[in-house]
């Protein structure tokens, strides 16, 4: 078997680790992809200089398959991932990026002691930028968490949690760019509000949220040190942080991450993926809590 590697889902998550992918060197040759919506195919065809197909093709002779398709997809594409005729299930290492989906359930729809590796990734992949949170299943060997691992990182920084944190993960970095996107159309309605210009306000807010978070990752202080040193006694960083606090900012992040945590918790026992676990009998762990 060859390197080769398929992405199945050309949609924005599976987009942004291809585009990542070739960016960080990988070879198009070696990738592959399979998407369903025939316009959407033409277009990462002609984009990337790369073959889409189905998902049988796409499978066949890949080491590693990425899910990156909706919850309510993996049960159809799993079928059809088993239609592979290379005899190669027990080494080809499925590795989901589907949000709330335990690794079990891929286990018991898979042939037995398939490899599966659940990964919550985020957009800024697209930039080589990515967050991604890798969590193992029974049957991952050593090197093929590593050749995944190795694969993430080209793309941005990877670190390895239990399974069991996906859902605080997807909280915090599956979801989080929504979260920084939100502050900045915040922040740019704000200053049009204050008489700048939308070109303007934008320009100010994008550098000042990159300049910001490069601060966070590079200077070695917490955000609670830079934020101290940005505020002047008395001065209008404090009058700003003050009506923030005084709305409800903090407990805003607080209920809006736990809520995200809940839906990531849910989607694991949503009634209309009952038929996940179908190839093998109609199996199924949603009733399992
Ligand atoms: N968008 C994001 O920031 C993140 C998304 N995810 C996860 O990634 C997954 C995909 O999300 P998005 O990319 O946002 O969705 P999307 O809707 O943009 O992309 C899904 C793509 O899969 C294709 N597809 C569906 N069934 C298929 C099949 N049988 N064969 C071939 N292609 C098929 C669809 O046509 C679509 O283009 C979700 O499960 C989500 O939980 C995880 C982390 C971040
Ligand atoms: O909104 C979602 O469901 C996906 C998972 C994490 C980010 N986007």
């Amino acid at each position: 078997m060859t390197e080769r590697i398929a992405i199945v889902g050309g949609g924005k998550i599976g987009e942004a680790l291809l585009a990542g992918l070739i960016q960080s060197g990988k070879p198009t040759k070696d990738l592959v992809v399979a998407e369903k919506m025939e316009n959407r195919a033409t277009e990462i065809a002609e984009d990337y200089g790369i073959l889409v197909t189905d998902v049988v093709s796409a499978a066949e002779g890949a080491q590693y398959v990425f899910l990156a398709i909706k919850p309510e997809d993996v049960d159809g594409v799993l079928r059809e991932i088993a239609r592979a005729e290379d005899n190669a299930e027990s080494e080809r290492v499925i590795v989901t990026l589907v949000a709330g989906l335990p690794i079990q359930r891929y286990e018991n729809a898979l042939q037995a002691g398939s490899p599966v590796i659940r990964v919550m990734p985020n957009t800024p992949m697209l930039v080589n930028e990515a967050m991604s949170a890798v969590a193992t299943g029974r049957y991952v060997g050593d090197d093929q968490l590593a050749a995944v691992v190795r694969l993430l990182e080209s793309v941005g920084k990877v670190a390895v949690v239990p399974e069991k944190q996906m859902d605080a993960v997807t909280a915090l970095s599956g979801s989080g760019p929504a979260y920084v996107f939100l502050l900045a159309e915040s922040m740019i309605d704000a200053g049009v509000a204050l008489g700048l210009t939308r070109v303007q306000a934008s320009e100010l807010v994008v550098q000042t949220i990159k300049g910001a978070g490069l601060l966070l990752s590079e200077s070695g202080l917490s955000p609670v040190d830079l934020r101290a040193a940005v505020t002047s006694p008395g001065g209008t960083t404090a009058a700003a942080i003050r009506e923030f606090e005084a709305n409800g900012f903090r407990h805003g992040v607080y209920q809006a991450t736990r809520a995200c945590a809940a839906a990531s918790a849910k989607a694991g026992h949503r009634p209309d993926l009952e038929g996940l676990g179908a190839a093998t009998g109609g199996r199924s762990d949603l009733e399992t809590p």
